[in-house]
């Protein structure tokens, strides 16, 4: 579905081709200054332009449509929209006979038929972010001291970013990457086990950023490998700091008041420049499929700021279900 959140409630809507993209944010409390200008430094943070992300450039400048008077939030809904301008469907014209290996064509069409808008994607693109993006923006307002920063670790399985773009660009090829994101000046307390606890909330909205393939806590899937006594974080303090921090901030779903820490695994964009095989749906046939277009060789160069606003997004309601059940 296209609405998350129990009080701090997000809707996404738009495609990449249509006129537009945005978000409607229910529950947002009044009193929030709010401004156009507030949401750019985030957005530029999400932005194309930069080498091995798409030659599509949007102005996307938002347009706050309601839910705010004389620059504060008022307590009703707030939606953000975005104009799409620079559209070039006429480079998706043979993806309806031949849908695009990895991509979410083929998947769409069985699921809504005719009817599915394909052309950039349609409501699948990673265009849809830009909604996240600027809810993320208020929701890090609404969390106040609560410090989130996401990064780029590694590309292409290098942190030489330049080397590994180059070599993808040279191939007409994409890589993926991981994005590590810390959340810090936590209280003890938030998460509400067993479906609403700390990992769910923000694994579900992560998944909703296209092409994430993986997310693990702390030490992860290392934990796996590793006996109690390695993994068990001392408690050092009687406000719970740890010696260590394996378990990533959450002990039973809740925040323990230690930093929360994850990696995102991002998956190499599937719209390449190399010839691909596919089934010519119409024909019943396997044919050579050449992708046009404007793509992003490395998606994860473009994520961190979108990691950022979905963790903002899910602790600002955790925060708000806390409140409410004290
Ligand atoms: C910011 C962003 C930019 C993206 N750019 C592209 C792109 O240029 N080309 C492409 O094929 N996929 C791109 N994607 C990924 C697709 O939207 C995604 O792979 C597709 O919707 C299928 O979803 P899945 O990969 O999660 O299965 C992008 C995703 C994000 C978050
Ligand atoms: C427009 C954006 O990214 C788009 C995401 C995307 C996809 O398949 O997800 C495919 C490309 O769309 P198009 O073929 O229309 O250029 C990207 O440019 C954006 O992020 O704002």
């Amino acid at each position: 579905m296209n609405t998350f959140g129990r009080i701090f409630k997000i809707s996404i809507f738009g495609e990449s081709h249509g006129k537009g993209v945005g978000i409607t944010i229910d529950g947002c409390p009044s009193g929030i200054a709010l401004t156009e200008d507030d949401l750019l430094p985030d957005l530029s943070r999400r932005k194309s332009g930069a080498k091995g992300t798409t030659p599509r450039i949007e102005k996307d400048l938002p347009s706050i449509l309601s839910g705010t008077f004389k620059g504060k939030t008022t307590g009703a809904p707030i939606i953000i929209l975005f104009h799409n301008t620079n559209t070039q469907s006429k480079d998706y014209s043979n993806l309806l006979d031949t849908p695009r290996p990895g991509h979410a064509d083929f998947v769409a069409q069985h699921k809504f038929g005719k009817n599915n808008d394909y052309t950039g994607g349609g409501h699948f693109s990673g265009r849809i972010t830009l909604g996240l993006v600027v809810a993320g923006t208020v929701a890090k307002k609404i969390l106040g001291d609560v410090n989130i920063e996401a990064n780029l670790t590694e590309i292409g399985g290098s942190t030489d970013f330049d080397a590994a773009l180059d070599k993808a660009i040279k191939n007409h090829n994409s890589i993926g990457g991981i994005v590590e994101c810390r959340a810090n000046n936590l209280p003890i307390g938030w998460g509400e086990p067993f479906f609403d606890s700390v990992e769910s909330m923000i694994s579900h909205l992560v998944f909703a950023i296209p092409a994430t393939k993986g997310i693990e806590f702390g030490s992860g899937f290392k934990a796996a490998r590793m006996t109690g006594s390695e993994h068990n974080d001392n408690i050092l303090t009687p406000d719970g700091k740890t010696e260590t921090n394996h378990a990533a901030g959450i002990n039973g779903g809740i925040t323990n008041g230690n930093e929360i820490i994850f990696r995102v695994a991002i998956k190499p964009t599937s719209s390449i420049g190399v010839s691909q095989r596919t089934m010519n749906i119409s024909k019943s046939a396997m044919e050579d499929l050449l992708i046009e277009g404007r793509h992003d060789a490395c998606i994860a160069l473009r994520v961190p700021v979108i990691v950022e606003a979905v963790t903002a997004i899910a602790l600002a309601d955790l925060m708000m279900l806390d409140k409410a059940r004290r």
